[in-house]
């Protein structure tokens, strides 16, 4: 029977799923314990660190009843038979497999605190996404370090998506367990499926080998990205010949074998895991001796690259007399997707970055992101970002050229473009005729998530560039740049 469960790492995975999990299952007390003090104060307090619809709701339930924040992380993970690791598996910035690898360390100190904390037995589970074998290494450091205990590492990836979070951990698609092929592993899965047979259907509890289970988690991302970096390349076709990437994604969509999600092309997919867990795949799959197979999924980043760094900059920049330098660009949307505040590797900091080299002003609303989270962003070095908060820099010079404003008005207003980089739903009822007459003439709208209606705006007099869409007059005739052409060849 299990009585208590303790989560290391309270973020984004950590927080939500162990909430739901206390929810769920009234009988076992829950801790979720974190390094940074902020985050557990934060999760103690009115104002959760992380903003997730539904997220509230639970945690009122529960905490303080069976569920607990807390940075007392060697007691609760003493007391736990259970115990989920969470932590942030980065990219490596440097050394053997930097901007490839997955960089350990967090996992690795976990597991050096569980097995130097540990007087009984424990069921240790990656949540982490972390690269195949990984577990392998995990009982080493356990079972190197553990005074006669027995350590069952357990692999159990999470396959939440943000913005959604509650819904899908919810109603789970399935829930995946990976164990070892031996008594006390299967004892160990059986276990932890009795925790999610709580409130999760038997027919959507798979059990697994650790290595599949592992495996699992980085194909099933890379599969979401490839299709993104898919319908992304058709966009770029349509734009070239006046198709319509809407009709063409739905008229595709419509196959069952391929079916409508994750078909809507857009200004690059952002978010914590889809690059940095390719890029893993990657590099397993160079270390396998896997060039070719290592080069497709390469492929799949690179589209996004160029999706992000070259059409909307490139259509930006060039559709404005390719002088953007002190002009006033909004900026409407700044997460990596609707319904989130999270902004961990967002498109929007690429087209930002590319517009500021161009000595743009700009000027960014986003009904969730913070002007210091986003100053924060636009000085991070790649994959800093995906650290522990309290080992990032906190306070950065900001960057003069940005203003950011709690209001979409107050964005656009004397702005010469609006480039809509994440699809909140507000952004569809935008009075759209109050914010041309406020913007220079002429006035661009780019929309990279195709939200907005271009032929409506169209009639206002936008003059409007929608990602894979019938292309406006005004750009039929860009003619592209010799750098344009250089940097478009060197991403293929
Ligand atoms: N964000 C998602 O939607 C999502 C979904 C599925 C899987 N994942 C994977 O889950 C893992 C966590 O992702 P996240 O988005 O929750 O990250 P996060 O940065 O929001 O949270 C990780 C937390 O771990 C804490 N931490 C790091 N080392 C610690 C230690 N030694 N002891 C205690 N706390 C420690 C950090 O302070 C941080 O609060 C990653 O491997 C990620 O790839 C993320
Ligand atoms: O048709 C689409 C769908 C998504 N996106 C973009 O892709 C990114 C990722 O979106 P989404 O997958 O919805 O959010 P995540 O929270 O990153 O969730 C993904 O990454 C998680 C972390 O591993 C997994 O658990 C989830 O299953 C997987 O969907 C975002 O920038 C989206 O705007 C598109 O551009 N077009």
């Amino acid at each position: 029977m299990v009585k208590k469960i303790c989560c290391i790492g309270a973020g984004y995975v950590g927080g939500p799923t162990m909430a739901v999990i206390a929810l769920k299952c009234p009988s076992i007390e829950v801790v979720v314990a974190d390094i940074s003090v902020d985050r557990i104060t934060a999760w103690n307090s009115d104002l959760l660190p992380i903003y997730e619809p539904g997220l509230e709701d639970v945690v009122k339930k529960c905490r303080g009843v069976n569920l607990f924040f807390s940075t007392d992380t060697e007691k609760h993970i003493s007391e736990a038979d259970i115990i989920f690791v969470s932590v942030n598996t980065p990219t490596k910035t440097c050394g053997i497999g930097a901007g490839k690898a997955a960089d350990l360390t967090y996992w690795e100190s976990a597991a050096r605190m569980i097995a130097d904390v540990a007087k009984s037995d424990k069921i240790v589970v990656e949540k982490s996404t972390v690269p195949v074998k990984t577990a392998e290494a995990i009982e080493k450091i356990l079972t190197h370090n553990s005074k006669g205990i027995n350590f069952q590492v357990l692999s159990n990836p999470e396959f939440l998506a943000e913005g959604t979070a509650i819904q899908d951990l919810f109603y789970p698609d399935r829930v995946l367990i990976g164990g070892r092929e031996t008594p006390g592993g299967q004892k160990a899965i059986e276990t932890l499926k009795e925790v999610y047979s709580n409130w999760v259907p038997e027919d959507r509890i798979i059990t697994a080998n650790l290595w599949s289970a592992e495996l699992s988690k980085l194909a099933a991302n890379a599969f979401l990205a490839q299709r993104i970096s898919s319908v992304n390349a058709i966009s770029a076709l349509c734009e070239a010949t006046g198709a319509d990437i809407t009709v063409v994604a739905d008229a595709v969509g419509k196959n069952t074998s391929i079916g409508p999600e994750f078909l809507s092309a857009s200004v690059g997919f952002g978010g914590s895991c889809f690059q940095k867990d390719i890029l893993n795949l990657v590099y397993l799959c160079e270390c396998h001796g896997l060039s070719e197979v290592a080069l497709y999924w390469k492929h799949v980043v690179q589209m996004n690259d160029y999706q992000k760094d070259e059409v909307c900059r490139a259509w930006v920049v060039a559709s404005m007399f390719n002088a953007v330098s002190d002009k006033k660009i909004a900026i409407l949307g700044f997460a990596f997707k609707k319904d989130t505040g999270d902004t961990r590797e967002t498109a929007a900091i690429d087209v930002c970055k590319g517009l500021l080299r161009e000595k743009a002003e700009i000027s960014i609303y986003d009904p969730h992101v913070t002007e210091d989270q986003i100053q924060r962003d636009l000085t991070m070095n790649k994959f800093d970002w995906d650290h522990p908060i309290h080992l990032q820099q906190m306070s950065p010079s900001p960057v003069k050229q940005v203003t950011v404003t709690w209001d979409a008005y107050e964005a656009t207003k004397g702005a010469h473009g609006i480039c809509i980089l994440t699809e909140w739903d507000e952004f569809k009822q935008l009075d759209y005729k109050k914010i041309y007459d406020n913007m220079k003439k002429p006035a661009f709208l780019f929309d990279g998530r195709n939200v907005v209606d271009p032929e409506k705006l169209r009639e206002i007099g936008f003059i409007v560039y929608s990602i894979g869409r019938p292309l406006d007059a005004w750009l039929k005739h860009i003619p592209l740049t010799e750098d344009d052409k250089r940097k478009r060849v060197k991403h293929f």
